[in-house]
C-alpha cells in the first residue's frame, strides 16, 4: 500500500516550496511533475493562458470544476484579489484531502472554498449554500464528458450572466468533442480556442475561451 501519486506531489511540495508562496508551490509541481512523474495539472503552459485570462477578468466570483492536487487553484487564487472567491468542485475525497493541504501550503485557503462531490449535485446548490447569485469565471477541468452537461446545468440554474466566462482545459487532448461543438456552435456563446501543449509534453492541446451572450 504505496503512497498514491497526489500524496507524492504533495510531499514534493511540503518538502520544497515555500510555505504561503504560492509561486513556489505551482514551481515545485511542475518541476515535480515534468522530472519526476507526471500529473494531469494544467500545467506551466497552458496555465499561462489560465493566469493572463484570470488578470483579464478579475473574477469576483469563480468556479473550477476539478481540483486533484489543488495546482490550477492555487495558481489561480494567487491571482485574485482578497475579497475575490474562487469555488472549487472535487469528487474524490483522497484528492480533496491532498489539495486542501497543498492550498493551505501556497497560503491561499482564505480565498478558496473547496467543495467535496458531484458536480451535478453541487452545481444546482451553488446559489442557496454559497450564496452565488452568477459566476464571472469558471474553469472546466474535470471529467470530460461532464463539460457539456454541467455547462448546460449552469445555464438552467442561472448561475452565467451576460458576459461570464467558460475556460475549459484539454479540448484538444484528451478532448471534449461535444462541448466544443455546442459552445462554438450556440449563438449564446463567442468562443476562441488557444492553442497550447498537453502539460509537460509536446502534444497538442488547448483551451477554448467561451463567453455566454445570455
Ligand atoms: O482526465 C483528465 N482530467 C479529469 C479530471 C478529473 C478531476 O475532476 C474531479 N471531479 C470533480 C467533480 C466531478 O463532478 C467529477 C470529477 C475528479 O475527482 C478529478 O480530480 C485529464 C486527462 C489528461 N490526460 O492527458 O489524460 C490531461 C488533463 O489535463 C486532464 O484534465
Ligand atoms: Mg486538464
Amino acid at each position: 500500500t504505496g503512497s498514491t501519486r497526489p500524496e507524492r506531489i504533495l510531499a514534493a511540495v511540503q518538502r520544497k516550496a515555500t510555505k504561503g508562496d504560492a509561486r513556489s508551490v505551482v514551481n515545485t509541481i511542475d518541476q515535480y511533475c515534468r522530472y519526476q512523474e507526471w500529473a494531469m495539472n494544467v500545467g506551466d503552459e497552458k496555465g499561462a493562458i489560465l493566469d493572463s485570462i484570470v488578470c483579464e477578468v478579475k473574477p469576483s466570483v469563480m468556479l473550477e470544476l476539478g481540483t486533484y492536487c489543488g495546482y490550477s487553484t492555487v495558481r489561480i487564487a494567487s491571482m485574485l484579489p482578497p475579497n475575490a472567491r474562487l469555488l472549487t468542485l472535487e469528487f474524490n475525497p483522497a484528492y480533496a484531502a491532498v489539495a486542501r493541504q497543498v492550498i493551505a501550503w501556497a497560503g491561499v485557503e482564505d480565498k478558496v472554498v473547496l467543495i467535496e462531490g458531484p458536480s451535478g449535485d453541487w452545481i444546482p446548490k451553488m446559489k442557496e449554500e454559497f450564496g452565488v447569485t452568477s459566476f464571472d469565471l469558471v474553469f472546466l477541468d474535470h471529467w470530460k464528458d461532464r463539460y457539456l452537461p454541467d455547462t448546460k446545468l449552469m445555464e438552467e440554474c442561472g448561475l452565467l450572466r451576460t458576459g461570464s466566462i467558460l475556460l475549459a482545459d484539454n479540448v484538444i487532448c484528451p478532448g471534449t468533442p461535444e462541448y466544443l461543438e455546442y459552445v462554438r456552435g450556440s449563438p449564446r456563446y463567442e468562443s476562441k480556442y488557444f492553442r497550447s501543449h498537453l502539460e509537460y509534453t509536446r502534444v497538442e492541446d488547448g483551451l477554448e475561451k467561451s463567453v455566454f451572450l445570455g
